[in-house]
């Protein structure tokens, strides 16, 4: 086993995985650079989501390495990749799940709690990032009370609460309509990239991934290319793999 080259944040080598017997990932590949904001851009059913499982270690792919900086993902322990996941990523799911008997500021401060910060900072941060969020006055209703879109402010704000090292956003924008989501894209990627906060952002909208510096894209579980969004001029822009 080869650790990563030092710039890339994550790392994933010849991953495979099938779900009984069907092909979800066949021998994908690629690095996920410091504070960049990567899209795994691909069709419905292309393994977006399977590939974000892999790498945010919540799924163990069949065959390949998954690198988080110099540590093996994919010979982690259960206990060692749930405390990985606990402190160091966040995740967006494209249907907000939120804890119903929860407010919205409690949502958003549990993964703080869950890592031991006082009721009070929890509460602290969790409130500035329901107001960065535009939903500050929501911060005290439950989930049932909120609008969806709201929810998934909710969720977002749960994402970057902890400031993870590393956000992963599947399909965040999936449920909500166009200016809502431009909304909440633009929040979160403008605080990404004021915190360094590495994004890999799962989508099949083309728009969406506009907003990244680097898209992949995926096609029936396999990688057919890479391209650099900003500032790719005079760079290695576009290039094939798997
Ligand atoms: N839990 C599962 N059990 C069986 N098959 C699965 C499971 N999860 C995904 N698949 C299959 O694996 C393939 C890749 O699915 P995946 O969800 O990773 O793709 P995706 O690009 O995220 O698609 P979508 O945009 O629809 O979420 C698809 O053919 C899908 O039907």
């Amino acid at each position: 086993m080869v650790a990563p080259p030092d710039n890339d944040v994550l790392w994933a080598r010849a991953l495979h995985h099938t779900y009984n017997g069907s092909p979800a990932l066949t021998g994908v590949s690629l690095g996920v650079r410091e504070a960049e904001i990567l899209a795994v851009h691909g069709p419905r059913g292309a393994g977006k989501t399977t590939l974000l499982r892999c790498l945010a270690g919540q799924l163990v792919a069949q065959e390949g390495e998954v690198w988080f900086n110099s540590a093996p993902v994919h010979t982690m322990g259960t206990l060692q990749r749930e405390r990985l996941r606990r402190d160091r990523f966040g995740w967006i799911d494209p249907e907000p799940t939120l804890v119903p008997e929860l407010t919205a500021w409690e949502n958003a401060a549990l993964p703080l709690l869950l890592r031991g910060c006082s009721h009070r900072a929890a509460k602290a941060a969790a409130l500035e990032w329901l107001e960065r969020l535009d939903i500050g006055p929501c911060a005290t209703r439950r989930p049932r009370g909120l609008l969806q879109f709201q929810r998934q402010r909710v969720a977002v704000a749960r994402a970057l609460v902890s400031m993870p090292t590393v956000l992963f956003a599947d399909e965040p924008t999936a449920t909500l309509h166009s200016a809502e989501a431009s909304q909440v894209l633009r929040t979160l990627t403008a605080a990404a990239r004021s915190h360094r906060i590495t994004v890999v952002l799962a989508t099949h909208d083309a728009d969406v991934a506009e907003l990244a510096d680097r898209t992949v894209a995926l096609l029936d579980g396999r990688r057919v290319n890479s391209v650099e969004v900003n500032g790719a001029e005079g760079r290695d822009a576009c290039s094939l793999s798997a």
